[in-house]
């Protein structure tokens, strides 16, 4: 006990102090029964004279977060004595507790998925009630207690902020001056914490980003690993390495999605309001392409991916060593970047301990001829089997040389697709329409991707009606073709409409254009 903590009476307005949850800089959250009710609480308290009193200035904004999925209810705050109290929904564990006790040096990648949607939809109901929560960390979101335990909780507003102004319902101005350090070491944006800029809803998304590559990353971001700064020299180290850290080299080996959205966060200007449904559905899609199931559940401990088609041992190693050998011969000249980002050796080591830990629930098949040996055959961890076989399809695409080739890959596109528990259509699927696209069009002419362009306003309006019709006419109209390029201004159309505002799950139809597409490229050859 701390000397604070041994001088809190065990009665604070009709509230029974029992075990002490945690502790801060500024106070101690108990568990606390209700004298008359038996309502059981978290009663976080503080002394009133404290240097830094967040419960007066927390209590503040729980009204307007009141009724918010994953905002905890006050049920009664004031102040006794001493001692300021705020009494709110009792919860579980924090996600700092949850990772620290599983003993694993990263957390699994559904577990983070989730986090990710979760957290990113609390702060979008944060920020539509125009408040910014500046201290997003591990241990300021816990998960509920059951029938809740799935959910993940925001708490701790103490260093929260309205940056809509109450009387002119404006977004507070930005400020050249630097200003005052408000957030936490480890993940407060780069802005905010390295170049002293005014907080906004971009450095909320910051932190999140920053926040889940650390889960990712064994032993944490580099500048976590010596602990709290203890002087203002260490704080500058600190403070440095952080703001020297590039998006790719924090991100090596992880899926794009991490490095994307902390480009995405830092691209953002200060007024604008983060697209969160889009990072939410990112994060989606990647759990669902390795094969976990849609829901945005946080299941504790993790369950397994669905069990994929198994393959034949003996093929998946030979594939697997294919590709690793491949990118292995690749010259890649004065940039280095793939090499650096696969990390092929080290993603092989690490693949190699996760599949001895997980070996008889595992459910991608490896081989075990390799078992002590140490040669390439496992792929990096932060592969799924579907975005993987898409991956080694859109190459082979690019590099198919007659139509019979790219009927043969379109079939085996199919197959891929249809075997997967999820129908969407992922990011490397996208990718293979593309180099479709690019192999049946005039392959000099520069093709803007068709995930990016699918982000245009005009197709993110395209409406599931409008999808259904299209993908229908092109199911009728393929066996029609006359030519390569009218192929590809269809399979163009197929990727337009497969999109965000319309769905990315191929549908019945859209698998029977995929098929007339694969008959109609052998009858032009
Ligand atoms: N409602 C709650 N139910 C259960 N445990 C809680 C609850 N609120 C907080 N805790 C526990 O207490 C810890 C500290 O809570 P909180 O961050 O709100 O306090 P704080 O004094 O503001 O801390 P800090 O100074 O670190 O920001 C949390 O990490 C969590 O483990």
């Amino acid at each position: 006990m701390t000397a604070e903590t041994e001088e809190i009476p065990h009665l604070i307005a009709n509230w029974w102090l029992q075990e002490r949850l945690g502790s801060g800089y500024s106070g101690s959250i108990f568990k606390a029964v209700h004298v008359h009710t038996g309502k059981v609480v978290a009663l976080k308290v503080q002394r009133v004279d404290h240097e830094c009193p967040t419960n007066k200035y927390e209590r503040g904004f729980y009204p307007s977060l009141q009724g918010g999925v994953g905002m905890p209810t006050l049920w009664a705050s004031g102040v006794e004595g001493m001692w300021d109290y705020l009494a709110i929904d009792l919860l579980g564990a924090s996600l700092d507790s949850l990772y620290k006790k599983s003993g694993k040096e990263t957390m699994d990648l559904r577990s983070v998925c989730c986090i990710a949607m979760q957290i990113i939809s609390r702060l979008e109901f944060m920020h539509s009630r125009g408040i910014l929560h500046r201290d997003i960390q591990l241990g300021n979101a816990t998960v509920g207690l059951p029938p809740n335990a799935n959910i993940i909780y925001m708490i701790d507003f103490g260093f929260s902020k309205r940056y809509i102004d109450a009387y002119t319902h404006r977004h507070i101005p930005d400020s050249k001056g630097k200003r005052d350090f408000i957030g936490n070491y480890w993940f407060s944006s780069v802005g905010v914490h390295c170049r002293g800029k005014v907080p906004s809803r971009r450095d909320d998304l910051e932190a999140i980003a920053l926040m889940l590559i650390h889960l990712l990353t064994p032993r944490g971001l580099s500048w976590t690993r010596n602990g709290v700064p203890k002087t203002d020299a260490a704080h500058e180290i600190l403070k440095r390495e952080k703001r020297l850290a590039r998006p790719e080299d924090l991100c090596r080996g992880l899926p794009n999605e991490f490095e994307e959205l902390l480009r995405y966060c830092r691209q953002l200007k200060f007024q604008e309001c983060p697209d969160y449904q889009h990072w939410v559905e990112e994060f989606r899609e990647l759990a669902e392409s390795y094969g976990f199931p849609s829901s945005d559940d946080f299941i504790w401990p993790p369950p397994k991916p669905v069990s994929t088609k198994p393959k034949s041992k003996v093929s998946a190693a030979d594939d697997l060593a294919k590709v690793l050998n491949d990118l292995g011969r690749m010259n890649l000249g004065d940039n280095q970047t793939l090499a650096d980002r696969t990390n092929v050796a080290q993603a092989v080591r690490q693949a190699k301990q996760d599949v001895r830990r997980d070996s008889d629930k595992h459910t991608v098949t490896i081989s075990s001829d390799s078992e002590g040996q140490d040669n390439d055959t496992v792929p990096p961890p932060f592969v799924s089997p579907k975005a993987y076989k898409l991956a080694k399809l859109t190459v082979k695409v690019s590099s198919a040389t007659d139509n019979v080739a790219l009927s043969e890959l379109v079939l085996e596109f199919i197959k891929v697709m249809q075997s997967n528990t999820s129908r969407t259509l992922i990011k490397d699927g996208f990718a293979f329409l593309d180099a479709l696209n690019k192999q049946l069009e005039d392959p000099s002419v520069f093709i803007v991707p068709m995930r990016t362009r699918s982000k245009d306003v005009s197709s993110q309006n395209e409406t599931s009606h409008a999808k259904l019709g299209v993908v229908a006419r092109l199911r009728r109209e393929v066996g029609n073709a006359k030519s390569n390029r009218q192929l590809a201004i269809m399979v163009q159309d197929f990727g337009r409409v497969t999109n965000r505002g319309s769905g990315r799950t191929i549908t019945k139809d859209g698998f029977s254009f995929l098929e007339g597409l694969a008959r109609q490229l052998r009858a032009l050859q």
